[in-house]
């Protein structure tokens, strides 16, 4: 008599960092994944502190902090992606992601952040696809090679209007 085992395999999705607040839908195509919002919130409310984070080099999933620092999330934040039209603000000095403050947040929307508002000169920059029609910027690197007047559409941490202030007196 032949017996035959059936070994079943399950795929484990990794565990979720903020499961009342984001869900990562996750993509076979490499950068393709994305964060999007579980609730709704009011434009310019907290939607979460920034916890966990340890310092890093620069790297495509970093956030910068400062002129010369940089950290990496640790968490489901990592999948917010880049938009031109952006829902939250990452306020890297108060360690804070907030609604931005035009507009509300509705659930189901994707978390994403102007990246210029956190990075100068990115690590991995990238043709933006976010989809804002003629708000969308084209290749995202950083503030660096924005101007100012585009910069001025934008909530910004103070490392980069403090960059921005000292491109504008000539000294950046
Ligand atoms: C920190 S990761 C964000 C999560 C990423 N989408 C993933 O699947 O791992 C940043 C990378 O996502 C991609 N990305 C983020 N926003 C984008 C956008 N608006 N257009 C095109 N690619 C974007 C770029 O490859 C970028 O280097």
């Amino acid at each position: 008599m032949t017996t035959t085992t059936t070994t079943a395999t399950t795929t484990q999705e990794p565990t979720p960092s903020h499961p009342a607040l984001i869900q990562v839908n996750r993509s076979p195509i490499p950068f393709a994944s994305g964060a999007y919002s579980l609730v709704s919130a009011p434009a310019g409310s907290l939607l979460c502190k920034i916890t966990g984070t340890t310092p890093s080099k620069k790297a495509y999933t970093s956030v910068q902090t400062g002129r010369d620092s940089h950290i990496e999330l640790n968490s489901d934040l990592v999948y917010c992606n880049h938009s031109c039209d952006p829902t939250v603000n990452f306020d890297m000095h108060n360690m804070e992601v907030r609604v931005v403050d035009n507009r509300d947040l509705k659930a189901g929307e994707p978390l994403t952040f102007f990246y210029p508002s956190t990075e100068w000169e990115m690590d991995q920059p990238f043709e933006c696809t976010c989809g804002s029609g003629e708000k969308c910027k084209g290749r995202i690197d950083g503030a660096k090679n924005l101007s100012t007047e585009v910069l001025g559409e934008y909530w910004l941490n103070p490392h980069i209007a403090e960059m921005v202030a000292e491109r504008e007196a000539g000294r950046n």
